[in-house]
């Protein structure tokens, strides 16, 4: 067992260097009880294992196993563990079995039988009893005569389910309990997993996700799934790679360089491809060229294997041509089998599927030569020989090239089959050629061309093509043909598509290096077009995924973009993380997003030095666990506004004593309109301290004002440094006081009630806090609108009405409030037929030049046009942008959130009591704003909520 074991596989066994399990066997992250058996495609997860180990899932190591817990007492039968392709399950099994044949671990268990699916699939036509199959895999056991496993403690390892072929029914196979007697392979699993046979046995299961449903969830004790590796654990790997330490930290640090890259490698295949890859990279000195997309990784692979076949296997020189006419004609037979079995679903061959293909399988170059590397020979225990690919997106891969070559040359068009054949190149449009291959890849309904898919547009860029040199004579594609494409993908998304369809599409994008990719996104998720409500966990990593390894840098993050909330702000964290800016305000955040951003701040490898978590409801506890991340001496955050999120004396001195422990980052920090208490004597003690680099401190007692607040008013001490520090305070200004009073009223949010009822205000909206009752102003309303309801409704009527002239009513059709806004407001209002809401000057001109009066045609008002046709568009100043939100009619509800000293006027769709975000105005207000309402159609009406 131990010598079985001792060597992994990884392609270049056979050529003569094995790879020794323990000496490059890296820890894996495992997350314990991740949810119900599901039926997705696994390839469609792959993005899934980007998903971090500082989210809240708990992890387990795997020589804990079989034990049980804290949440399960009882003993564990069967663990099924699952993981996306490559992500090293296997390879676990592998390192677990041979700790137990070293003696190192698991030595409570009598027998270990590791066993794979591949092999027993052979065994499909053969009857055997337990005991038999056990002697037939493991003689040695015959040997000593070991006839009964019941008074043992006996592991039964069963290794990928997905690539089961045998029947196994879980309902109709007869119950056998006895381990002596003969049946089929499949039954004897069925019963072995349903704990008919060998109820005393243990059993592990390991699986790729799609498949794992194939076991009913009430034989399974524990789900696990392998995550691959987290960021120390990938470093680790490559230090176990290359002993040299050199070598190994010239890797490392090439691969930060490259965020993709450095995402792919949680998977501990792209750690190998990746390490395959840069090894002969840097030995020819190209540091620029390192491997940006997906498709770029697989060409850079298998340029390299090709060129360690013409160097290890055909005697030349790494500087000779890679492709010679032999390895171009092989890598088109086993492309063709790739794409043939891909259509198929195939993950498995055999002998005459690569006869099929013109694949002479006796040549030796097919299992000795270069592809080894890519193609690996399985052999069953009665000889019958299986193929499969070292991994399926390297199936997938080739079945691209194939599909992208046949193409190329011939001009026929493989993907579409009822179109097979055009004599002439012309008779297709590479644009036409393209649309097909995204539109047969929507209609997959398991999306078993996805990754091929986002392949094959890779391959249509110029500069991909021109790595394969050698082996593409032809190249393709314009990059007017790109930008069609595109196009055309774009107009697929804007199409009712599912989230995982929609995904695969921005995966699409991203190959085709197209720029809009991330404002797509932002597009379809803060439209609702891809309702967050709907994307499971694997979907959200897939975004994240995509988002961090799109080209676009990430100078500014901003969470409203896309949603709204603590959701997505928990699933796009690696994106924040990788962001040097983070705007997160008004997000409906509370402490756990505060926890999560706690590990953002303490990391190594966060970009993030500005965080605006202003206007949340996060709260002492909150604000506690952030200062956990503040503390880090990693931490280098050096703006941090906190404004207005319930934070009392408590949380502001936890943020002292972290500044305290880590003075030397924080620049800026904006704790007004919260409730900092005594603790603003800490910090300001922390202004004078010359190791802090705290020079702006913000903070007032700006809701002093309100009835019943137990706490005095205090005047701020002033710093004793002047040239250094600067304090803004900020003064409660009456208007702040006569806004915020109704608005507190309103939602009953009232920061009397934060010493008593702390739990009472985490359900509340925290914008509503500002919510404000608008008054109109009746000397401002255009004779053609009509007030009714108490002056709460407004409509566009054909009727003068008997209004007095006055010098500040509209010419036009539109109205504006009584009292200017100088703090924070927020209001709410429902319209109809074409209405826009603005807030402008008071100066705005009331007659004359159309422009100068209507709202958001000048410089003195920012406006939003709501229309049922038309949707919303904001303006400002005669620039018109369109916001795209999925159907303005669901609701009609608008709200508008303004913050006059930070500058932001935000509008919102209401819907079923949540803020759809629409867009958000950042600029400087110069003067007080007046809410008012324009009408642009007649009929058109406004009540004030
Ligand atoms: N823990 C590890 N340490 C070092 N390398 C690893 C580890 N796990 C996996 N690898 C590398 O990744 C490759 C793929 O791993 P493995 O075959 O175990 O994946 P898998 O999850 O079983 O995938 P599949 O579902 O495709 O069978 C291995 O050949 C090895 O190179």
């Amino acid at each position: 067992m131990k010598k079985k074991f001792q060597c992994v596989f990884e392609g270049i066994t056979k050529a003569g260097n094995p790879t020794l399990l323990n000496e490059i066997y890296t820890e894996l992250y495992i997350a314990k009880g991740t949810g119900e058996i599901n039926q997705e495609h696994e390839i469609r997860q792959i993005e899934a294992a980007s998903r971090k180990a500082d989210r809240t899932d708990t992890s387990i190591r795997q020589e804990n196993l079989f034990k049980p817990s804290a949440e399960r007492q009882e003993p564990i039968r069967t663990v099924m563990t699952k993981g996306v392709a490559g992500i090293g399950k296997t390879v676990l099994t592998q390192k677990f079995t041979l700790d137990w044949a070293e003696g190192k671990a698991h030595q409570n268990i009598h027998f270990t039988f590791p066993f794979t699916f591949r092999e027993l699939n052979v065994l499909k036509e053969k009857n055997f009893s337990l005991v038999e199959l056990v002697h037939h895999f493991f003689p040695e056991t015959k040997e000593a005569g070991i006839c009964s496993f019941e008074d043992f403690q006996v592991l039964f390892i069963f290794d990928g389910l997905d690539e089961c072929r045998l029947p196994l029914d879980f309902h109709k196979t007869l119950i056998l309990n006895d381990p002596r007697k003969s049946t089929s392979v499949a039954d004897l699993l069925t019963n072995l997993i349903r704990g008919n046979l060998l109820p005393s046995a243990r059993l592990w299961i390991t699986t790729r996700p799609a498949a794992a449903n194939q076991i009913p969830a009430d034989c399974v004790d524990m789900v696990t799934e392998v995550r691959g590796f987290n960021d120390p654990q990938k470093e680790e790997y490559f230090r176990k790679r290359f002993r040299d330490e050199e070598q190994a930290r010239k890797m490392i640090s090439h691969i930060k360089t490259s965020r993709s890259l450095h995402i792919m490698c949680h998977i501990p295949v792209f750690c190998w491809i990746t390490a395959t890859v840069l090894e002969d990279l840097l030995k020819s000195k190209k540091k620029g060229d390192l491997p940006n997309s997906l498709t770029e990784m697989y060409i850079h692979f298998l340029v390299v294997q090709a060129k360690v076949q013409m160097v290890k296997y055909d005697g030349g020189a790494e500087t000779d041509a890679h492709w010679s006419p032999e390895s171009r004609k092989m890598m088109k037979s086993l492309g063709k089998l790739a794409f043939k079995q891909l259509k198929k679903g195939n993950l498995i061959f055999y002998e005459s599927d690569l006869t099929d293909c013109g694949i002479d399988i006796r040549a030796a170059s097919v299992y000795s030569g270069v592809f080894t590397q890519i193609f690996r020979e399985e052999r069953g225990l009665y000889q019958d020989k299986v193929f499969c690919f070292i991994h399926l997106s390297v199936q997938e891969f080739l079945a691209a090239l194939h599909v992208h070559l046949t193409f190329i040359t011939s001009g026929v068009n493989l993907i579409e089959k009822q179109k097979a054949k055009f004599p002439k190149l012309n008779q297709i449009r590479p644009t036409q050629f393209y649309q097909s291959a995204v539109t047969t890849a929507l209609q997959s309904p398991n999306g078993h061309l996805d990754l091929f898919l986002r392949f094959l547009l890779g391959l249509s860029l110029q500069t991909n093509q021109s790595l394969l040199r050698g082996l593409l004579t032809q190249t393709g594609s314009s990059s007017q043909t790109n930008q069609e494409t595109v196009k055309f993908i774009k107009e697929k998304i804007s199409e009712n598509l599912s989230a995982e369809k929609s995904i695969n599409m921005f995966h699409c994008l991203n190959e085709l290096n197209d720029g809009s990719l991330v404002e797509e996104i932002q597009q379809s998720l803060s439209s609702g077009r891809l309702s967050t409500d709907e994307l499971s966990p694997a979907q959200w990593s897939a975004l994240a995924f995509i988002l961090v390894s799109s080209e676009e840098s990430f100078e500014v993050f901003d969470l409203k973009k896309y949603s709204s909330s603590e959701e997505a702000l928990l699933r796009l964290l690696p994106v924040i993380k990788a962001s040097r800016k983070a705007l997160l305000s008004c997000c409906n955040l509370t402490r756990k997003s505060c926890e999560a951003l706690s590990s953002v701040l303490s990391s190594q490898s966060s970009s993030l030095v500005e965080l605006d978590l202003s206007n949340n409801n996060l709260q002492d506890s909150g604000v506690k666990k952030l200062a956990d991340g503040l503390k880090s001496p990693y931490c280098q955050m050096e703006t941090l506004s906190l404004s207005g999120c319930l934070i009392t004396e408590e949380g502001c001195a936890s943020l002292a004593s972290a500044l305290s422990s880590n003075p030397s980052h924080l620049r800026e920090l904006d704790l007004s309109y919260n409730h900092p208490g005594e603790a603003v004597k800490l910090l300001n003690a922390g202004l004078k301290d010359p190791n802090w680099r705290l020079d702006s401190l913000r903070y007032g007692e700006t809701y002093c004002g309100i009835r019943k607040n137990p706490r005095p008013m205090t005047a701020p001490e002033y710093p004793v440094r002047p040239l250094v520090v600067k304090i803004q305070y900020m003064l409660l200004e009456p208007a702040g006081v006569r806004w915020l009073t109704p608005g507190l009223r309103k939602c009953k949010c009232a920061f009397y009630l934060i010493h008593d009822n702390k739990a009472a205000l985490s359900s509340i909206t925290h914008h509503r806090c500002y919510s404000c009752q608008l008054a109109i102003d009746p000397n401002t309303v255009n004779k053609y609108l009509k007030l009714s309801e108490n002056s709460k409704k407004v409509t566009w009527v054909k009727q003068c009405q008997s209004y007095p002239d006055h010098p500040d009513r509209f010419d036009q059709c539109q109205l504006l409030c009584r009292d200017g806004l100088t703090g924070r407001c927020y209001w709410e209002f429902e319209w109809n037929g074409r209405v826009d809401v603005s807030v402008s000057y008071r100066e705005i001109r009331r007659k004359g030049n159309m422009n100068d009066c209507m709202f958001g045609w000048n410089s003195q008002s920012w406006s939003l046009s709501c229309s049922d046709d038309d949707g919303y568009t904001a303006c400002h100043n005669n620039r018109q942008i369109s916001i795209s939100s999925s159907s303005s009619s669901s609701s009609h509800r608008v709200a508008v959130y303004v913050d006059c000293p930070a500058g932001t006027l935000s509008f919102f769709r209401v819907s079923s009591n949540s803020l759809i975000h629409l867009h958000t105005v950042k600029t400087t207000f110069t003067e007080p704003l007046y809410p008012g309402f324009g009408f642009s159609l007649f009929g058109s009406s406004v009540v004030l909520c």
